[in-house]
């Protein structure tokens, strides 16, 4: 198996999409490398505070590297972003990173930081990235690989706490009930003990002409 990539570096992902093997057939390593390093741009980009001289180069550099790739775009059935299933993020590079360390097919126990990428201000994360977070998280709670496809019908979260960014965060969604077509699932992100979001999400799974 390809090494996970972890944009941070450290942490293991047992992706629970391995389970959908029909779907690893996307497995692109090297366009994973190049959403990692896209990763690491928007974040020391989000960060940085360059001389105008260097931003004028850097822009150009971007520039050419878009121009670059700009000619191989496909269609959504063609694409790899977002399916590189063995990776960190599937080549995702709006979501953050979870390193998943536990999955039981009800249940998900993960690690995610923040980078400034994410931040909103003050510290704290962007309240849209952590709903980000607890859809794509609860979302593939729903999507396990033996259930049906499911989409978010509502997610209402709960801002508890401010939550920081550049730190260390446990995050978890687990199943509370399956009603007909209707998952409820519910998570939670957690600063040690504190838990500083809480979510509950609707998911409905699709009927054959929905997919
Ligand atoms: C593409 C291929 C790739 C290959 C690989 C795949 C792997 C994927 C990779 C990675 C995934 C990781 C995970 C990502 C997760 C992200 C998920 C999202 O963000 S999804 C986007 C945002 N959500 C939408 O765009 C939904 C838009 N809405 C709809 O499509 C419909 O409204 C839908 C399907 C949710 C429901 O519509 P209906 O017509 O099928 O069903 P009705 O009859 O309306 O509802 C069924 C039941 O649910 C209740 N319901 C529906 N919506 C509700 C609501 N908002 N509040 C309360 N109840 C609701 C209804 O009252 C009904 O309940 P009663 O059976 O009568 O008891």
């Amino acid at each position: 198996m390809t090494a996970p990539l972890d944009p941070r570096g450290g942490g293991v992902d047992l992706n629970i999409w391995l389970g959908r093997d029909a779907e690893t057939d996307h497995d692109d390593p090297a366009f994973a490398r190049l959403a990692g390093a896209l990763v690491r741009v928007q974040e020391v980009v989000s960060g940085a505070r360059p001389p105008p001289g260097l931003s004028t180069e850097a822009a150009t550099t971007l520039g050419r590297v878009a121009d670059q790739l700009e000619p191989y775009d496909v269609d959504e059935a063609a694409q790899v972003a977002g399916r590189q299933f063995r990776h960190f993020s599937r080549g995702q590079t709006l979501l953050p990173a979870v390193a998943v360390d536990t999955y039981d097919g009800q249940r998900v126990d993960g690690r995610v930081t923040f980078g400034r990428f994410y931040l909103g201000s003050n510290g704290a994360v962007h309240g849209g990235a952590i709903s980000l977070l607890f859809d794509d998280l609860l979302g593939q709670v729903a999507n396990g690989p033996d259930a049906p496809r499911a989409r978010t019908a509502y997610l209402h979260v709960n801002f508890h706490r401010i939550t920081p960014i550049g730190v260390e965060l446990s995050c978890h969604a687990g199943i509370r009930t399956v009603e007909g077509r209707k998952v409820h699932i519910d998570g939670e992100l957690c600063h040690g003990e504190e838990v500083v979001a809480s979510a509950e999400g609707l998911f409905v799974r699709l009927e054959a002409h929905q997919l």
